[in-house]
């Protein structure tokens, strides 16, 4: 049976008593370490937030090419700021989107690249806003994941998370009038960091890997022929997933797994089963419709730069750790240097 993403309540951890959060933090154990991601639903941002987020993020990619151009990363070596269709790649092919991106605004070795005020009034004051709302979303979440590890407050996930040098990224895929059947948005890929938050809109498309249909075990591997589930979008929830660094942290318990944005069903579908947009049907060309705009905030949380992830005690129990120690930092550093063509 392929596997559906676990829909999970996170009130009782946030308010509940201490039985509560042992239940919900071993429910999260058990999602992560089959699944690889669960849909949150009463995680503590409200509602009203996140779609004030959309509505900024279709502000600001409605500004002209000339005006986002002025929001591009200050330098090179900084991923902050805007980035437009076709300017990532992940294994060589591009990522059908545009965004923007932005660190902790308390992070003062990192900078920020902001639209000035003149061009959109509040969007920097909402988003370093919104920012704080998922710093305190992602360490509430490493509790409960310490909690389902028993690690004692000294060896707690939210000790090497202390400098939340976390990214925002606000997404949009662009309409596509192309023939349908087959597009990809966003690449397979897997997370780089800890643990990744998405919030997305209506649309669809955000598929993850069966890993029941997998040859071999260990799930960050992207495999030929892979077959992938549609995680629908279900509102006021957001969709939490493991990064690669989480992953070897937890000598493997919490699966990496690989995830990709395709067209949504319904498209898919019409690809499947219809005409292509350049079949002919008794001489008329056959038109299909356009797969919609869509839009995603995704939050990516990732370990101090000092810290050395190397499998814990706890997880290797029952087999030997599986990977060296690693530094977080120099990791991280690599990865990202190899943005805008990367292989995550
Ligand atoms: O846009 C989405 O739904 C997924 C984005 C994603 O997986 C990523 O940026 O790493
Ligand atoms: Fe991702």
């Amino acid at each position: 049976m392929p596997p559906t993403v676990p829909s999970i309540d996170f009130k009782p951890f946030i308010c509940g008593s201490a039985s509560d959060r042992l239940r919900i933090a071993s429910e999260i154990d058990e999602a992560l370490s089959s699944v690889g991601f669960i849909q949150l639903h009463n995680h503590g941002i409200e509602q009203h937030k996140v779609d004030a987020c959309f509505q900024w993020s279709q502000r600001l990619f409605a500004l002209s090419e000339s005006e986002k151009a002025s929001i591009r990363p200050c330098s090179p070596s900084y991923n902050h700021g805007y980035s437009g269709v076709g300017d990532e790649k992940i294994r060589d092919c591009i990522c059908m989107k545009e965004s923007f991106d932005c660190g902790n605004p308390e992070d003062h070795e990192r900078h920020n690249c902001w639209p000035t005020e003149d061009l959109l009034p509040g969007f920097r004051h909402f988003t370093e806003d919104f920012f704080q709302d998922c710093a305190y979303l992602i360490h509430q979440l490493l509790q409960c994941l310490s909690l389902a590890l028993n690690l004692s407050s000294k060896d707690s996930f939210g000790q090497y998370h202390a400098r939340s040098l976390f990214d925002l990224s606000l997404i949009h895929y662009p309409t596509i009038s192309l023939p349908s059947g087959g597009l990809i948005r966003n690449p397979a890929h897997s997370d780089f960091g800890t643990l990744t938050l998405l919030f997305q809109d209506s649309v669809g498309g955000l598929e993850i890997a069966d890993t029941s249909s997998r040859s071999s075990e260990g799930s960050a591997k992207i495999e030929e022929g892979e077959r992938f589930i549609h995680v629908d979008p279900r509102p006021g929830t957001v969709v939490v997933n493991v990064g690669y660094l989480l992953m070897r942290w937890s000598n493997g318990r919490w699966k990496d797994t690989v995830h990709r944005v395709s067209e949504p069903p319904r498209w898919k579908e019409q690809g499947l089963q219809g005409p292509n947009c350049n079949d002919t049907v008794d001489g008329n060309s056959v038109s299909i419709e356009a797969v919609p705009e869509r839009y995603s905030v995704a939050y990516f949380s990732a370990p101090d730069p000092a810290t050395v992830i190397e499998a814990l005690r706890c997880c290797c129990e029952n087999q030997p750790p599986k990977w060296k120690p690693i530094n977080a930092g120099e990791y991280l550093r690599k990865k990202k240097a190899t943005i805008p063509n990367t292989d995550k």
